[in-house]
Formats: C-alpha cells, sequence, structure tokens
C-alpha cells in the first residue's frame, strides 16, 4: 500500500519550545487514522505541523510523494490537503450558503452549483439552514459545514481534528457516519480524537497513540480493539 502522508523524524512547537520530539507517521492512501492520546499530549501540534501552522523545527513532512516541509499552508493545501481544525473554522458572518460559495474558487464556476449540492447531500441537515449564518449554528452544524467546506477543493487526504469533540451522542452519529461515508469514496482522513475514542477507533483502520510529543504506538484498530487492558494502555486512565 502506498503512503500517501510521510512524516519523519518531525520536531516542531511554538517559540523556541517543541512539542513534538521526533514524530513519525506513515499515512496510507484511503485509510483512516485515529490519533489518540491524553490531553496535551500534541494531538493539535501535530496536525497544526503538517500545515505548516506552527513552527517546524527539524524533519520532513512529504504528500504525494512531495516534500511539503516549510511549504506556505495555502500551497499544502492544494497539494490535496483539507485541514479543518477544532474552532474558527466556519466564517461566522457568513450564511451556510456564502461559507460554502466562499469554498468553491478551487473548483472551475460550472461545478459550483453541483458541488455545493453533493456537500447538502452528504450534510442534509445543512440544508433547512442555507441562510443561518456560521455563528449562530450548533457545535455539530458548524462541523458539518466545516467538514463540507473543505470537502469543496476535493482534497485527498482530510485532517480533522476533533470534530465531535463535545456533541451530543445523536449528533456525534450523525458527525461521524459522514465522516465514514467520506472516506468511503477513496479520502484518506486523520481523525484526532479526544473523547471516548471506541466509536472512532471503530471506523478507522489504525490508530496511532500519542504521548507526550511522541508516537507511542501504531497499530490497526482491530488490535487495540481486542486488547484486554484497552483503557488502561491506551487512554492512560
Ligand atoms: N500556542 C501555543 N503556545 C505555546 N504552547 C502551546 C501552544 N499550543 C499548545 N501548546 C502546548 O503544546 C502542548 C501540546 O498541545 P496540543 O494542543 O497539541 O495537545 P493535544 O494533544 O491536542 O491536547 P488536547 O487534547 O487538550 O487538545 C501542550 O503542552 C500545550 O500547552
Amino acid at each position: 500500500m502506498t503512503a500517501l502522508l510521510t512524516i519523519d523524524n518531525l520536531v516542531a512547537g511554538y517559540g523556541k519550545l517543541p512539542v513534538l520530539h521526533g514524530i513519525s507517521l506513515q499515512v496510507n492512501e484511503g485509510r483512516m487514522v485515529a490519533i489518540i492520546g491524553p490531553n496535551g499530549a500534541g494531538k493539535t501540534t501535530l496536525t497544526r505541523s503538517v500545515m505548516n501552522l506552527v513552527n517546524v523545527m527539524s524533519g520532513r513532512v512529504s504528500f504525494a510523494g512531495q516534500e511539503i516541509t516549510g511549504l506556505p499552508t495555502q500551497e499544502i493545501a492544494r497539494c490535496g490537503i483539507g485541514f479543518v481544525p477544532q474552532t474558527r473554522n466556519v466564517f461566522g458572518s457568513l450564511s451556510v450558503q456564502e461559507n460554502l460559495e466562499m469554498s468553491c474558487t478551487p473548483l472551475p464556476r460550472a461545478r459550483h452549483r453541483s458541488a455545493i449540492d453533493a456537500v447538502y447531500d452528504r450534510f442534509p441537515r445543512l440544508v433547512a439552514r442555507r441562510s443561518q449564518a456560521g455563528r449562530s449554528l450548533s457545535g455539530g452544524e458548524r462541523q458539518m459545514l466545516a467538514i463540507g467546506s473543505a470537502l469543496l477543493a476535493e482534497p485527498r487526504m482530510l485532517i480533522l481534528d476533533e470534530p465531535v469533540t463535545g456533541l451530543s451522542p445523536h449528533l456525534t452519529d450523525e458527525v461521524s457516519r459522514g465522516i465514514a461515508a467520506i472516506k468511503e469514496t477513496g479520502v484518506t482522513v486523520i481523525w484526532v480524537v479526544e473523547e471516548n475514542p471506541q466509536q472512532v477507533i471503530a471506523l478507522s483502520d489504525e490508530v496511532a497513540v500519542m504521548q507526550t510529543g511522541t508516537i507511542a504506538l501504531q497499530k490497526p484498530s482491530a488490535e487495540i480493539l481486542a486488547a484486554d487492558n484497552f483503557r488502561e494502555l491506551f487512554l492512560g486512565v
């Protein structure tokens, strides 16, 4: 299987302070990888370092065979990586429809309408909220809009930072089903998980466990779920 994303010995952090201490991770095309680990382990920093949004001090990131370390974030996105941060991921003053129109810019104009309709098909809850301002959406609706917006650039890989954290069980199911369906279309997914990772692990192919700025373990999901001491080993509880 081909590696779509390869992170090699990455050291990154904020200012001069490294938070990631030599991370190596490989994500194969078409797979879904869950990144789990306790608060402060560096999960968000890892996603941000792929997009060159934190200070990358050493190491390499390659995507689809091309080194992307140090490229401007916009250029990394243009290589085919869609990044959905946990917060501030939609334009609050714009309506749902306007948010989606804004995100269509990489596509030829003639395709905007059908591409936006495909997002509404993927997340039907957004249809009735078409004219509603981004800032007035519920947490789950906002995640749906943010993920839908990222899809409009037709990424080969989506990086989702805690897309279901804080959502009700019902909305968690709805967003999770949407993400699983996106993966079924061939998009590679990195899904950072904070709470209740069992459900996400069950949807994922692999799990990477982070601990204090390192990847302590990367394993197929089935093996992790089968471990008797799953909670103790992988969640630190
Ligand atoms: N902007 C920042 N400036 C300085 N240090 C930061 C900054 N953002 C995060 N850190 C530190 O980096 C470390 C890793 O944080 P990060 O947010 O990546 O962890 P996380 O695993 O995503 O945690 P959580 O699950 O709580 O979101 C923490 O010690 C945090 O305090």
